[in-house]
């Protein structure tokens, strides 16, 4: 097709054949635009100016001449001029004569080019509408072959399109033919085969024929035998249809009979196994009737026995944690009232007991130590009769005789003030001296709290003890306290279990008041928080203790020195300032969030801008909590997932976390942590009360030391050290790819820096109370003491603190 691509604009913009014409025609006459008619114009315009200045010069001259002669009279210098001039013209003459014979040679030959030019010109054009019929023949041609073409490529596509056609039945066709080519060969296959069996049938039939013919001959003499069979047979049928109908009777008969019996069998195999078991079972539960028939009657028996015991032990408890003591068979209880020996005598008669009866020199020794070396008043008395001592029998049954004289101090009884009449144990020895009926002892006895023994698992109340303790009088320099607040906190747990042997006051902090002072520091009536424990009075002097804040305002309980303005609220403030270094903006988590340090700890945070979760164990908490307004709050006991919780609480993870908690609860926000994050691990109130270590450190509460501490939160079995394998938590991927800081402290680290501190966390609570501050500023839940020290504060028997 390209070849046929005649370009016609080309041929359109030549001139045709009629305008070649023309041009030849004008060619003539635009003699400018060719070299030779140029030259030819110039020569003729040569020619013209030479015979014009020819002429010229000869009327010039005719006119000199004529001048001359009529001159010459009168100029005859000048003809020497003129003819200089005359030469000098007839120079030039023959110059331009020569001139123009060249420029005539140069307009011949010219004329002889222009000539052959035209010649060629005549050439070409004849070429050119040769030429030009050629194109228009080509032309033709071409169209019709794109004619052509055009009706071949409508006949190629209907081709292409039956050839598709075609192609797509032949390959249909093409399938059909296969097959029926393979059915073909099977066909003629099969044809072959059934050729030859016919054959091979053909000859069997001839032989069959054959056989035929002689069974037909047999079969003859066979069919009269038969008949004759046949009329004996049908005799014989009626015979054996009789005994048929017979035998089918007699058969139902027999299944009627064989079901009933299978019946039967079964009914009786499963009695009988029923029996078998019924009987085992019967067998068993006699057994087992007799045995608890025994054991009943032994339950009951050690039921009564233990009902008794219990009874009597809630008696003996009863009274012990009354304050009663007792040795071999007798009670004893310390007053510590102060009292004459006359009013004491009364005392005792009211509480249905009589004055302390001594019978031997072992309960002498008993009542001294347990006095806690404090006088004692006996029940031994010469008030019948002067110098003859006796022992009061005041209901007591059996008491007679006096102690031996060994017991009197020395040089008593002397009746030395006169009136001397009754006696009392010396606090000093284990000596007997005499005093005065309504003399008074002038002791102040203090009530304490021990340790009784190591706690293991949840406190009980027979861990403690209530001891008495008769104080020193306060020297110069000395206080004499008074406990107004106590304090119970989780931190006591394993503090016990390090620092405290069995028998020590329980530690703890304060409020008391000074109701005798010897130091000007300290004057009576002023509000202290002293650390001596659980104490309902102590003598010290003013070095240990901390005046509460002078400017305490009257508005906001005391109870708050041993909470948010106490050791809880310092610890919240140092973790999250020193430990955590929490910036604004941050997001922290606390847990304990409800408790003395946590409301603290996320009170102080959203003062400081940040965004805070807490996590608390019921849902008054929880409101507690949103009131004092964390961000977001949950019971992480009825979360269905704690992990799912902390995560929807805080989608982009922890900043900070302060933990309180410790064990599984950790193990769940680690991987929830942000980079770059920090932990403050204050406590782990989880696992004080385990009995069985969730990770790590083991401890002895026997000696009340630690043992060796099992760092490996991954202890393994092999070694024995601990009872439990242990299996986790692993923190060190977090800690080192999210770039972790974890950092356990203690208040105490920056104790330079407590009343400072104790200043600002007032500063927030006062800005609350009195409405000045950010709605953020603290609000503090303070301690409810719901029992005097003579009573099992109630925190100890939950082992939480309680608020309000
Ligand atoms: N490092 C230090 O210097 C100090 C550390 N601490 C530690 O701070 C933590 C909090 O003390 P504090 O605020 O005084 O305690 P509180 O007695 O005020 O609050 C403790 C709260 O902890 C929660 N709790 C108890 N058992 C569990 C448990 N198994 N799992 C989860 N939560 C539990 C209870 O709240 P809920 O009902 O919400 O579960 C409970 O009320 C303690 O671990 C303590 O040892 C305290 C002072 C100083
Ligand atoms: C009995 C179970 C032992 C488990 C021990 C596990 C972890 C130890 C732990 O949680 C320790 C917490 C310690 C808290 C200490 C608090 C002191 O700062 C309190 C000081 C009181 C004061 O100075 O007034």
């Amino acid at each position: 097709m390209q070849t046929m691509d005649i370009d016609k604009d080309t041929y359109a913009n030549k001139p045709r054949k009629k305008d070649y014409i023309g041009v030849t025609f004008s060619a003539n006459f635009q003699w400018w635009k060719r070299p030779s008619g140029v030259a030819a114009v110039c020569l003729g315009l040569l020619c013209v100016l030479l015979l014009a200045g020819i002429i010229g010069l000869s009327v010039y001259y005719n006119r000199i001449i004529g001048h001359y002669y009529s001159a010459e009279r009168f100029q005859t210098s000048s003809l020497n001029n003129l003819t200089k001039e005359r030469d000098q013209l007839k120079t030039s003459y023959n110059t331009l004569t020569k001139e123009r014979d060249e420029l005539q040679t140069r307009y011949n030959t010219l004329t002889k080019e222009r000539d052959q030019l035209q010649t060629r010109y005549n050439t070409l054009t004849k070429e050119s509408d040769q030429l030009q019929n050629r194109y228009n023949n080509l032309t033709k041609e071409r169209d019709q072959l794109q004619t052509r073409y055009n009706t071949l490529t409508k006949g190629r596509d209907q081709l292409q399109t039956r050839y598709n056609n075609l192609t797509k039945e032949r390959d249909p066709l093409q399938n059909s033919y296969n097959t029926l080519t393979k059915e073909r060969d099977q066909l003629q296959t099969s044809y072959n085969n059934q050729t030859k069996e016919r054959d091979q049938l053909q000859t069997r039939y001839n032989t069959l024929t054959k056989e035929k013919d002689q069974l037909r001959t047999s079969s003859n003499t066979l069919t009269k035998e038969r008949d004759q069979l046949q009329t004996s047979s049908n005799t014989l049928t009626k015979e054996r249809d009789q005994l048929q109908t017979s035998y089918h009777t007699l058969t139902k008969e027999k299944d009627q009979l064989q079901t009933s019996y299978n019946t039967l069998t079964k009914e009786r195999d499963q009695l009988q196994t029923s029996y078998h078991t019924l009987t085992k079972e019967k067998d068993q539960l006699q057994t087992s009737y007799n045995t608890l028939t025994k054991e009943r009657d032994q339950l009951q028996t050690g039921y009564n026995t233990l009902t008794k015991e219990r009874d009597h032990l809630k008696e003996e408890l009863n009274k012990q944690s009354s304050g009663w003591q007792k040795f071999e068979s007798s009670w004893y209880y310390l007053s510590t009232e102060k009292k004459s020996w006359t009013e004491s005598r009364q005392d005792c008669l009211k509480r249905g007991a009589h004055l302390v009866i001594i019978n031997s020199k072992k309960e002498q020794e008993f009542i001294h130590e347990w006095s806690g070396c404090l006088d004692i008043y006996l029940g031994f008395h010469d008030t019948n009769t002067e110098g003859v001592w006796e022992w009061i029998n005041d209901g007591a049954l059996g008491q007679s005789s006096a102690p031996g004289t060994t017991y009197w101090r020395d040089g008593e009884p002397n009746d030395a003030d006169q009136g001397e009449d009754c006696a009392q144990l010396s606090k000093k020895s284990l000596q007997i001296y005499c005093l005065r009926p309504e003399e008074q002892s002038t002791m102040v006895v203090s009530k304490a709290w021990t340790l009784h023994q190591h706690f293991q698992g949840f406190p009980k109340a027979s861990d403690f003890h209530l001891r008495e303790e008769t104080l020193p009088q306060p020297r110069d320099g000395q206080v004499l306290l008074e406990a107004v607040f106590l304090s119970v906190d989780p931190y006591m747990r394993p503090y016990s279990q390090t620092m405290m042997k069995e028998g020590d006051v329980m530690i703890g902090s304060q409020v008391a008041k000074v109701i005798q002072s010897y130091n000007p520091s300290f004057p009576v009536g002023c509000h202290v928080v002293s650390d001596c424990g659980w104490r309902s009075h102590w003598v010290c002097d003013g070095a240990e203790l901390t005046p509460v804040l002078p400017d305490w305002p009257q508005d906001i309980p005391l109870s708050l020195a041993l909470g948010a303005i106490g050791m809880p609220g310092l610890t919240a403030l140092y973790g999250l300032e020193e430990v955590c270094e929490i910036k604004k903006g941050e997001t922290l988590l606390v847990n304990a969030a409800a408790g003395a340090v946590g409301s603290v700890v996320g009170q102080i945070a959203k003062i400081k801008g940040c965004r805070v979760v807490g996590c608390a164990g019921t849902d008054t908490k929880v409101s507690y909590l949103k009131q004092l307004g964390f961000d977001q709050v949950f019971n992480y006991k009825t979360v269905t997932s704690l992990e799912e919780s902390l995560r929807e609480a805080a989608p982009h993870g922890y900043d900070c976390y302060f933990e309180n908690v410790g064990g599984k609860f950790s193990s769940v926000v680690m991987p929830q942590m942000r980079e770059y994050g920090r932990i403050a691990v204050c406590g782990s109130i989880s696992m004080y009360n385990d009995t069985t270590p969730q990770t790590g450190i083991l401890s002895t509460p026997q000696t009340g030391k630690l043992s060796t501490p099992q760092t490996g939160i991954l202890s393994t079995p092999q070694t024995g050290l601990l009872s439990t394998p242990q299996t986790g938590p692993y923190v060190h991927t977090y800690m080192i790819f999210k770039q972790l800081r974890m950092e356990g402290f203690l208040c105490a680290r920056w104790k330079h820096k407590h009343q400072q501190s104790l200043r600002r966390l007032m500063a927030w609570m006062t800005e609350h109370i009195t409405g000045t501050g950010p709605t953020t500023s603290l609000r503090g839940p303070h301690l409810v003491i719901t029992a005097t020290v003579s009573g099992m504060p109630d925190p100890v028997k939950t082992g939480t603190r309680t608020h309000t």
